[in-house]
């Protein structure tokens, strides 16, 4: 070795003395400064355990003056370096001998800890490669986001989640009809949009009931962790921002963030701070909430039209991405619905004289989608108006070849995809029916008439109605201010003895009115001691969730949950199977909101409804109505609300005020003579191609397939199961799929990704996870295996190793040198080039002569003849072999280099006709379907202008070497 005072060399024995420096030599010794470890150290030259340090050009390097730079060359004067490069800083010239360098300067590129003897163990090396290799397949793979939500595989879901989820900016409406899983759909494609990179920071925007739901269900179904915003937690965020009001939105201090519908709009202080916030995507549930008062105030920018509705519309027009849910998106009027679809795209929905317009054509256009469904010759009629509306030359030609063709099952579904791309609703409604989606429970009713005592007033109750006369008991005012009418009304009674001769069944109760909840809930305790809890409006919102809480739990809990209205809206109560209706709406849709409290996913039995009502009154009249016209307790009716609006005023007269009973069974008699039609008409039309449209057909069917298939290979369980082992996670059985750990007492690290201090039961199955919400579902896409997969892939472990192959037929001393090459980009997520082009590991496996034998050795049959080395013979062998390390390094660069522009010609070919696809189709479309913006075709070919440019500046760098030595077998 040859030694000049100056020079730089590190410890191969004691790695962590950092950067040593060349002090003193003389014939036989020579002593090492370490300044980062304040140590000096005496060597006998023949023997030092010390491994010179060269850097080479391109390196990024901190000299003792405090100032990085990057290497361009390097002179060598009197035995030492000198390094000359630029400043990162200043971009200036700059000069460093070594002696100047940084003694704290990390030496952990592969090569350098090869060097320096502070390698790992052999396992390590495999955890890396495999992890770079997992990396890839997930970022690339299809079904990235939705394959780690806790959830069943729901066909519908899943289509829908995938098809919006992939979209630059979704603008969507779900409005599946109640319970058929919206909640779900949002978080799936928050989650698609959150782990693809396409979206960073998300608004929830809900009615307070809901805000608890939501957290958790987001939490435990998608791991994402919401904060809910209110006056208090922005002030603190203020606070503790220590600014001007003016100068710092609260918002900007978490990215998922979650806020309430009624404080948005009571709010105007918050309301500012929250647009100055970027959203990448904004999700507003309960979205009938959100419409103006009327036709004309949306025309009219200067009338006042409602405060919710405004500041929806203003986040909505400056973020990219907007999703609204409603099951009941006509609820508040034919108009609502058009304006919330005009919030999601105003250039499509502009007007909205044309937009009826154009549903009244819908019955044509479904009966053409129908024919081709079942796959039917057209008529000519339809052939005519088919080929009108697909006017572009290759759709016309797939029109005469359906016509033609005896097999015209491919014909049909490009045609359908067509017809649904270019006109409706298509690309931005989504609703399914409990008609098209099949295996939900049997619903019943029972109606309980009752006699009401003399003198007691049959007052309407109903909702919306005649608020003014109307009390919350549902009695008029004169009358309860005299008599407490829970002692008289036989309802409350019935309702005891109902709860009695059920007990241990869990019961809904739903009212119109807070006080009538809170004051059945007080007569039930009073009556018979029966336990019950009341959720209303009038309390907060931990109140509310504690009452569910004690609802839903099994045991010491209430019986009933007595709800005013707001407990009729989005909660999940499909634990209980009876329904009371103390009282009826009047508007259809909220009864079927009502009903979907327990007609959900996830509801067992059939869904019995029980309906007290006092005989002769006008909640008989409706209860009458509902049945007989709608048969609205047993079925989903679509069409009822229609019908109600059209009837609006006989049902007041007739219904509400309880005219001759002649006149309302004349009334019944139109309604359902009428919901008839309606329903007919429905049939034919509009509904059959929104559903197709929603339910995804086969290829729904088919993403469920594929996340079948990867929930059931074991690859994830094994190698798993390695990094804890690896890492020192305890680990203990607790059944095939499930595992209970706890940190170690000798973990590797203080902190292992998502690991919790007191342990955590993992189960790698999914219907285990979903019985067991004690457990974590494990899938690739749980942070605790994304944060494993990053760790390994971005910090030095593993990058560096030495083992010994013993091999009966290799001669003993023969070196293989295992590599590992990434191609990577520093193109920004929101370029999606990953799904492309993610970072893609190479694996190099070289003799001696520098042949790569990858192909001929897989790495899984390498590792199982592979063993450890002992350090201090690592040692040795690196530092005689260290001139051959490095001539098959160089092959493996040339080598290496060669697969990188394969790979990165290959990933320019997918991206440019996946994109260009798109792009055709996006442009052929528009010009006959507005709803295509320009936004979203220019933003595709900035997207692919930009796709080329980051492909072919991709970098593929050594992440890891290890060196192989054949020891007798
Ligand atoms: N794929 C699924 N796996 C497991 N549970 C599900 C799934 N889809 C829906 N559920 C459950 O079914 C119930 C209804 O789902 P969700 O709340 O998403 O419906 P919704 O359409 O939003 O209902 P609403 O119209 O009442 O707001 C919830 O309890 C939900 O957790």
């Amino acid at each position: 070795m040859n030694f000049a005072i100056g020079q730089r060399w590190v410890s191969q024995a004691e790695n962590n003395l950092g950067l040593g420096t060349i002090i003193q030599v003389d014939t036989r010794f020579v002593q090492v400064l370490f300044p980062a470890a304040d140590e000096t150290r005496n060597y006998a030259q023949d023997q030092a355990p010390l491994m010179r340090v060269e850097f080479s050009a391109g390196e990024t390097l901190s000299s003792l003056e405090e100032f990085k730079f990057v290497v361009e060359h390097v002179e060598e004067m009197q035995n030492t370096l000198i390094y000359k490069g630029k400043r990162t800083d200043t971009g200036e010239d700059v000069s460093v001998k070594e002696i100047m360098l940084d003694h704290h300067i990390k030496l952990n590129t592969p090569e350098a800890r090869l060097y320096t003897g502070n390698f790992d163990r052999s396992q390590w090396f495999s955890l890396r490669m495999e992890a770079h290799q997992h990396k890839a397949e997930l970022e690339s793979s299809n079904l990235q986001g939705l394959q780690g939500a806790r959830v069943s595989l729901i066909p519908h879901q899943l289509f829908i989640a995938d098809t919006v989820g992939k979209r630059f900016a979704p603008r969507v409406l779900l409005a599946d009809e109640v319970g058929l899983g919206k909640t779900i759909e949002a978080g799936l494609i928050i989650h698609q949009q959150l782990i693809s990179g396409r979206s960073q920071r998300v608004l929830l925007v809900l009615p307070e009931s809901l805000q608890h739901q939501w957290l958790v269900e987001m939490l435990r179904r998608f791991n994402l962790h919401f904060s809910i915003f209110d006056d208090q937690r922005c002030q603190a965020e203020l606070e503790t921002a220590g600014e001007e009001e003016d100068a710092v939105s609260p918002f900007d201090s978490e990215q998922l963030i979650l806020i309430s519908q009624e404080w948005l709009s009571r709010d105007e202080k918050w309301q500012k701070a929250l647009l100055q916030s970027q959203w990448d995507l904004v999700v507003v549930d309960e979205a009938h909430h959100i419409t103006p008062e009327n036709e004309s105030t949306l025309n009219n920018a200067h009338s006042e039209i409602q405060q919710l509705y405004t500041h929806v519309q203003t986040i909505g027009q400056q973020t990219k991405g907007l999703v609204l849910l409603t099951a009941t998106p006509d609820q508040l009027g034919h108009f609502g619905h058009f304006s919330r679809l005009q919030l999601l795209d105003p250039n499509r929905f502009h007007d909205y004289e044309k937009f009826k317009q154009e549903e009244s054509h819908y019955q044509q256009i479904a009966e053409i989608a129908n024919a081709l469904v079942s796959e039917q010759a057209l008529s000519s009629e339809q052939y005519k108006v088919l080929s009108g509306l697909l006017n572009d030359s290759s759709s016309i030609k797939n029109v005469d070849d359906y016509q033609a063709s005896s097999d015209k099952t491919e014909l049909a579904q490009t045609l359908i995809s067509d017809l649904l791309d270019r006109h409706g609703t298509g690309r931005i409604m989504f609703r399914n029916s409990r008609q098209g989606i099949k295996g939900f429970p049997e619903r019943s009713v029972t109606p309980y008439p009752l006699t009401a005592p003399e003198g007691y007033p049959n007052g309407t109750t109903f909702m919306g109605l005649q608020p003014e006369t109307q009390h919350d008991s549902g009695v008029t005012e004169s009358f309860t201010e005299n008599n407490a009418w829970w002692n008289l009304d036989p309802r409350v009674q019935w309702l005891c003895n109902f709860l009695l001769e059920n007990k241990g069944e869990k019961v809904l109760v739903i009212c119109a009115h807070a006080e009538t909840a809170m004051k059945i809930d007080d007569a039930l305790f009073e009556k018979e001691g029966l336990k019950s809890t009341v959720f209303h409006e009038g309390m907060t919102i931990i109140e509310r969730d504690k009452a569910a809480a004690y609802f839903a739990d099994e045991e010491n809990s209430a019986q009933a949950l007595i709800c005013s209205e707001i407990g009729s809206e989005g909660r999940n109560f499909q634990f209980a199977h009876h329904l009371v209706l103390f009282d009826l709406p009047a508007n259809p849709d909220l009864l079927e909101q009502r009903i979907g409290r327990l007609d959900r996913i996830g509801q067992t039995e059939t869904v019995k409804t029980h309906v007290p009502y006092l005989i002769n009154s006008a909640q008989e009249n409706l209860f009458n109505w509902f049945q007989n016209s709608f048969n609205a307790f047993e079925q989903t009716s679509t069409t009822a609300r229609i019908v109600a609006e059209e009837f609006k005023q006989q049902i007041s007269d007739v219904l509400l005020n309880r005219s001759e009973q002649d006149t309302q069974a004349d009334l019944i008699n139109a309604c359902h003579v009428r919901n008839l039609e309606l329903k007919q008409d429905v049939e034919n039309g509009r509904d059959r191609l929104l559903e197709l449209n929603s339910s995804g057909g086969e290829k729904a069917k088919q993403i469920c397939q594929e996340i079948d298939e990867m929930d059931d290979s074991t690859e994830l369980m094994t190698y798993m199961g390695r990094v804890w082992d690896q890492f020192g996670v305890q680990q203990e059985e607790k059944a095939t799929f499930s595992t209970i750990l706890h940190p170690g007492e000798h973990m590797l690290n203080d902190h292992f990704p998502s690991l919790l201090e007191d342990g955590m039961t993992v189960c790698f199955d999914r219907e285990t996870a979903l019985s067991q919400e004690d457990q974590h579902f494990m899938s690739w896409e749980h942070p605790m295996v994304i944060g494993v997969l990053d760790m390994l892939t971005s910090g030095e472990l593993g990058n560096s190793s030495v083992c010994l192959l013993p091999h009966k037929q290799l001669a003993p001393g023969t070196i293989l040198l295992e590599a590992s090459f990434v191609v990577s980009t520093t193109a920004p997520k929101s370029l999606q080039l990953h799904r492309f082009l993610p970072n893609t590991a190479i694996r190099l496996l070289l003799d001696k002569n520098g042949n790569n034998l990858a192909d001929k050795v897989k790495q899984g049959s390498l590792d199982k003849m592979l063993k450890n080395a002992k350090k201090t013979m690592s040692l040795q062998l690196i530092k005689a072999l260290k001139e051959e390390i490095g001539v098959l390094v160089e092959k493996s660069e040339a080598i290496a280099a060669t697969h990188a522009t394969e790979i990165k010609l290959d990933a320019k070919d997918k991206m440019l006709t996946n994109r260009q696809q798109e792009l055709n189709r996006l442009t052929a479309l528009q010009k006959v379907n507005p709803a295509i913006r320009d936004e979203e075709i220019n933003f595709l070919q900035q997207q692919i202008d930009n796709s080329v440019k980051e492909i072919e500046m991709a970098q593929v760098s050594l992440d890891a070497i290890r060196l192989i030595v054949v020891t007798q077998g």
